[in-house]
């Protein structure tokens, strides 16, 4: 039974719609009450927030390694390091009889992606079909299962939506799929049984770099044709970067991939113009509250 969920918002803090709705519900939560369950809004990132930056030392979302989890050094860490260790004694530790049973960490992006949830495991049935009953809000599944780091959440990707800045349409957007979600709970805790049906994922492969020239910097950008198609098909040879003097490097991959995060701002410093993934189709099992699932 998912009992206590967490929502987070500002683990990055300069990606508003997840700031804004967090501390709206933070005064207010009867938006994102539900019968049977424990709901709890929560700025993870509040100094990044006050500065409306990504981060202050070090990216939070890649801050929740075991590494990090179990240092000592108190102040001597990085902020964000501090904070993930804060976090994780709150609402862990992760696989802890006192862990949280769901959380959902809200992000925004740059890049025209639309609505998307970003799941680690293929085996995650109970956030498959959840995703399955959300989808009336078209809301699609990346799914990354050889992340380099674990972390421990469900996160919502919305955008586009520039750094730093609020969109009415973005922000309603997150809003509308959390409390689908939320509905999805309570359904859930209230027994509702649901049945096998299958779902389409995009599976991560691989990450895209900007051309560089031996110094580093950049040499082109992404492609006009490229540009805001993200989940559209990319096949070898379409049009993918465009060069300062105005020639076109082409995809020279071994078949149709469909892009995302195209052009995401946060990325230039992790070296990523964009990552492509393969399309598949996932049989779902039946999920209710009675059986025992791993997520
Ligand atoms: C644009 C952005 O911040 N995206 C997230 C994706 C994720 O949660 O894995 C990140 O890189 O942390
Ligand atoms: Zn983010």
């Amino acid at each position: 039974v998912s009992s206590r969920v967490a929502i987070f918002g500002g683990t990055h803090g300069n990606e508003m719609s997840g700031v804004m709705l967090v501390n709206l519900w933070v005064q207010n939560n009867t938006e994102v009450q539900r019968k049977g369950v424990e709901v709890q809004p929560f700025i993870t990132n509040p100094k990044a927030v006050e500065k409306c930056t990504r981060y202050v030392d070090t990216d939070l979302n890649r801050a929740f390694t075991p590494e990090n989890l179990s240092t000592l050094g108190g102040g001597d860490l990085p902020y964000e390091v501090r904070r993930a260790q804060e976090i994780n004694r709150m609402f862990g530790p992760k696989g802890s009889p006192e862990a949280y049973d769901v959380i959902f960490d809200l992000h925004n992006t740059t890049s025209n992606m639309g609505c998307t949830l970003l799941l680690e495991s293929s085996k995650d049935h109970f956030n498959l079909q959840m995703m399955n009953y959300i989808q009336a809000t078209s809301c699609l599944v990346l799914l990354n299962e050889h992340p380099l780091l674990k972390y421990s959440t469900s996160r919502l990707e919305v955008g586009p939506q520039p750094q730093g800045v609020l969109r009415s349409n973005i922000f309603e957007s997150m809003r509308d799929i959390l409390k689908h979600a939320l509905d999805f709970i309570e359904l859930f805790n209230a027994g509702m049984e649901f049945p096998p049906c299958t779902v389409e994922v995009f599976r991560l492969s691989e990450r895209i770099d900007y051309p560089r020239d031996d110094n580093g910097n950049i040499i082109a950008m992404v492609h006009p044709n490229l540009q805001d198609c993200d989940w559209e098909p990319l096949n070898p040879g379409d049009p993918m970067f465009q060069t300062f003097d105005g020639k076109t490097i082409h995809y020279q991959g071994s078949g149709t991939v469909y892009p995302t995060f195209i052009n995401e701002a946060a990325y230039y410093e992790k070296q990523q113009a964009f990552a492509t993934t393969r399309r598949e189709n996932f049989a779902l099992c039946s999920v209710n509250k009675w059986q025992t699932f791993s997520t």
